[in-house]
């Protein structure tokens, strides 16, 4: 029988991942100002997005999940928000193009500000100092004041998440999003490139389809989703002190529900997912819908032990596993679990993160992914989902509306003397929106391969 749950019952469990501060009292400042502040998304949201996840965990649609590895204070600015929005729908028009079926939209954004780290220290020329753990903890200089954890960037994350948030809503439902606008959303830099072509011949067919439509007599001015769309955030849920403070109880339904109101999807990350652990506790008692990591090392009767705890309700959407095993490793990996959670009848959204199995180093140190390993690694999950008779539900990819360079190949080929040339990324390296917009359309054919 599970203890009760309320929203600080982790802390009496172990923790991983997280700062140890030096002012306590401060971090108690920190919390009870986080606490009254204004929820960033509603229960209401929330649950219209784990009733959208339910279809695709019922086959009837597919999971779109991306955005920065981390956002950062000093990289903060409305185009670059914009930019990665912007490269998000149109992967989501490839693919509801592509595939005819709903795309539900979720950016790794308005929160993602917190890394787990392989080791809890970095070593440069013989200088040994602490892991730059994300902006919402410490600094990224490698200097000994930047990198001692500071409470009030707390705060500095739920202000830049606000504002965030406030430009993505305005996105999504204030008119640049009207699907009218397909043409317009293409990004300079990827006009004239292969994928950009096809992005435009594609566009011209969805053109020609609404002028149809609109001849019909169904537009935007009758229909909502030509005029704007849905889109959801979401980031892992590693700092539990700033999680347990935008937690509130859902004063609008009946039984008591608590919501994380720091986004509308949260997720608990491969290093933090350990039964008798925080990460869990919390996770397991708020309402919103979640997903969890799930590498390589992962067992069938493990994972049922995970699901059951996380989603003892069987609750269709409520559930994402993100799976991240690696290029060569997935089918034998993924294909064991999703046998068992069929048989057992689990609801699962299963969704492909193809970036943290395939993190390599480069010449020159820098940290890279190759396109085609991402690519193999997708190209397995639909190969391992086929095998099991399972959905293939969704993706999940770091990337950027930035024209950066930090992942190698892709047709517009990034090489690895390239890296340094536009390497931005606070820790690990994203899809460029070329990369990114390619890879839609390689998984439109395997979508349309699914049906
Ligand atoms: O994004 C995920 C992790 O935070 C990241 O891969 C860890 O990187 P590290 O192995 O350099 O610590
Ligand atoms: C840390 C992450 O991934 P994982 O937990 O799978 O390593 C991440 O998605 O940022």
């Amino acid at each position: 029988m599970a203890q009760k749950w309320t929203p600080d019952s982790w802390r009496s469990k172990p923790i991983r991942q997280v700062p140890t501060y030096t002012d306590a009292e401060k971090v108690k400042q920190v919390e009870d100002t986080l606490s009254a502040y204004p929820p960033l998304v509603f229960a209401g949201e929330a649950r219209r997005l784990k009733a959208e996840l339910a279809d695709v965990a019922m086959g009837k649609g597919f999971l779109l999940q991306g955005g920065d590895c981390a956002e950062s204070f000093a990289e903060f600015h409305p185009n670059k928000i914009r930019d990665t929005f912007r490269v998000l729908l149109q992967m989501a028009v490839v693919l509801t193009f592509g595939a005819s079926c709903p795309i539900v939209k979720v950016g790794r954004m308005a929160g993602q500000f917190a890394k787990p780290r392989s080791s809890d220290t970095e070593t440069i020329n013989g200088v040994t100092l602490p892991s730059y753990r994300g902006d919402a903890v410490n600094g990224m200089e490698f200097t000994e004041e930047a990198r001692i954890p500071d409470p009030e960037r707390l705060i500095r994350m739920y202000n830049q998440s606000a504002a965030t948030l406030n430009l993505i809503r305005a996105l999504a439902q204030g008119g640049y999003a009207n699907l009218n606008k397909v043409h317009k959303w293409n990004l300079d830099f990827v006009s004239g490139t292969e994928e950009g072509n096809r992005y435009q011949d594609l566009s011209d067919r969805i053109s020609d389809a609404l002028a149809f439509m609109d001849a019909c007599g169904v537009s935007g001015d009758t229909v909502a989703s030509l005029r704007e769309t849905e889109f959801y955030t979401s980031h892992e849920a590693l700092l539990l002190n700033y999680e347990q403070a935008m937690t509130r109880l859902d004063s609008t339904s009946d039984d008591e529900q608590w919501y994380d109101t720091s986004a509308h999807l949260v997720w608990i990350g491969e290093r933090t997912r350990l039964l008798d652990e925080a990460h869990i506790e919390y996770m397991r008692g708020i309402s919103n819908p979640i997903g969890c990591k799930v590498g390589p090392t992962m067992t069938p009767d493990g994972l049922i032990e995970l699901i059951d705890t996380l989603n003892p309700q069987n609750e269709a959407g409520k559930l994402t596993l993100i799976t991240r095993m690696g290029d060569g490793k997935i089918e034998d990996g993924l294909i064991p679990l999703l046998e068992r959670v069929k048989s057992e009848g689990r609801h699962i959204v299963w969704s492909c993160d193809p970036m943290h199995g395939n993190t390599v180093s480069a010449e020159g140190g820098y940290k890279t992914r190759h396109f085609d390993a991402i690519l193999g690694e997708v190209k397995g999950f639909f190969a391992a989902h086929k095998a099991a008779g399972t959905h293939a539900g969704g993706v999940h990819f770091e990337m950027t509306g930035q024209n950066v360079t930090e992942c190698v190949g892709g047709t517009y080929e990034v090489t690895e003397s390239e890296l340094g040339d536009r390497y931005h990324t606070h820790c690990d390296p994203r899809l460029n929106a070329n990369q990114a917009l390619e890879m839609s359309f390689l998984l439109a054919d395997a979508l349309k391969g699914e049906r």
